[in-house]
């Protein structure tokens, strides 16, 4: 019987009840209505938090990201403000007050050291990442440390971060060293170039463009620009948009954004293009730098060659000249005009060579290393792979000898011998050893 009674309680049409009007089925279909709202409610609600934590509302993600990246141990809080400032603080009232991005980098630590030592404010800003060995980038912050110069972990794509330091600090100076390097490695994690030399790039431009004052802005471009450029020595006027690598590209592209910013914002904008910078503390992935370890460990040195025994060149410049060239820049940048994201009149923007206008053959680099280390290299020559790498390179660097005076003192004999000497120091003969 109660089987027959539960058969004629279920609908014999799809989505219609048969409605008896019992006490008891009223109480059912009550029950079954509060069932309907209680469950409607709780999906109504995670709808709610599935769109407040969602990607598409920006406004809500960087919030949310600023609150995540303060409460992490490496910044936020008022202690952590307070190095900010001390930090930042240059020595003299009329000083100079400098963020350096990229500080834990190889030349960001050297032009941080620099500006600190002769009385400027320093920030560092570093996102640490693994591209190389991070704990020589943890030994540069240290010392950095040790001479005031407190650095940021936070990557320049982090654009409130990027506020919140303006807000503690009016930077008079931007030096903007971060970036991925490389140009070989471009072929492996090419998004890896458009993060930072592109998107963070970008990111940090619409910040400076926005504050009031707005910094001046000194940042790395590269020789790499000049690609497959066949015209020596590369001047600035020379042709730009026959980029080898993606790094090159992004490099070439970061002048023409430049470009932009300064035209429609008024930022001061100066590019520096580097031409292949060596010494202490420098970066592993460099030829000078692993071949020096590689030679020490006596496996073999993959020396590249051009077409028909070409010879491979680069105009390698020391650590300080470039040092030289960075501070002479910034000491002649011309204020921005624009104020509040608006420009109020036409604003300086420049781009130099830092090179040494020296090129050496790779094979010669080799043999000084042999001379210094004292070991004969397992030579391997092999035909220059198709990666991005260009034959040579050579600077003609009249334009900023005129501008502020940049000549390059240091040969490559000289500024190996002071690398040889760190890298032995710094990993010990051969027993700790480079990565
Ligand atoms: O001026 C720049 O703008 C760039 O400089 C640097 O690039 P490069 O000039 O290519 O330096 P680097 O790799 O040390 O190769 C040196 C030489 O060794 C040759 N080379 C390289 C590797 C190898 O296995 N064998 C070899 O012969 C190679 O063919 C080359 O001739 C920076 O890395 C880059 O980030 C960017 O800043």
């Amino acid at each position: 019987m109660s089987q027959m009674k539960h058969i004629d309680n279920t609908p014999s049409t799809p989505g219609k009840f048969k409605i008896e009007k019992s006490p008891y089925n009223r109480l059912r279909l009550q029950f079954s209505l509060a069932k309907i709202i209680f469950w409607s409610l709780v999906f109504v609600g995670l709808i709610f938090v599935f769109l407040y934590r969602s990607p598409s509302s920006s406004s809500h993600v960087s919030s949310d990201l600023f609150r995540r990246s303060l409460r992490t141990s490496s910044y936020g809080g008022p202690a952590w403000e307070k190095k900010i400032k001390a930090s930042a603080k240059p020595r003299s009232s009329n000083g100079m007050c400098v963020l350096v991005t990229g500080a834990a980098g190889f030349v960001g630590t050297h032009v941080s050291a620099a500006l600190k030592r002769r009385g400027n404010g320093v920030l560092g800003l570093d996102n640490f990442n693994d591209y190389y060995d991070p704990s020589l980038k943890r030994a540069r912050q240290e010392l950095l440390e040790r001479s005031g110069v407190y650095i940021v972990e936070a990557d320049i794509n982090d654009a409130t971060l990027l506020k919140k330091l303006f807000e503690i600090v009016a930077f008079t100076h931007v030096m903007h060293l971060a970036a991925q390097a490389g140009v070989r490695y471009a072929m492996e994690n090419p998004s890896s170039y458009v993060h930072s030399n592109i998107a963070g790039l970008v990111s940090m431009l619409e910040v400076c463009k926005s504050v009031n004052p707005q910094p001046s802005i000194v940042w790395a471009s590269s020789s790499s620009v000049y690609g497959l450029n066949t015209k020596v020595p590369f001047s600035e006027r020379d042709r730009t948009d026959q980029p080898a690598s993606l790094y090159a590209a992004t490099k070439k592209a970061g002048e023409e954004i430049a470009h932009t910013y300064n035209h429609i914002y008024g930022l001061s904008i100066t590019g520096l293009r580097f031409f292949t910078v060596y010494g202490p503390w420098g970066r592993p992935d460099m030829a000078y730098f692993f071949f020096t370890r590689d030679i020490l460990k006596g496996k073999s040195v993959p020396i590249f060659e051009a077409a028909n025994h070409g010879t491979v060149a680069r105009d390698f410049t020391y650590i300080d000249d470039i040092v030289k060239g960075c501070l002479g820049a910034l000491d002649t940048a011309k204020k921005s005009t624009g104020s509040g994201g608006k420009k109020k009149g036409p604003a300086q923007l420049r781009v130099f060579n830092l090179g040494n206008t020296s090129p050496v053959p790779v094979s010669d680099l080799v043999s000084i290393l042999e001379k210094l280390l004292k070991v004969k290299a397992k030579r391997l020559i092999m035909k220059l792979p198709r990666n991005g790498d260009v034959q040579f390179t050579h600077a003609n660097i009249s334009l900023a000898q005129k501008e502020f005076g940049y000549m390059p003192t240091t040969d490559l004999q000289t500024g190996l011998k002071k690398f040889v000497r760190w890298y032995l120091s710094y990993y010990g003969n051969g027993k700790k050893s480079a990565q």
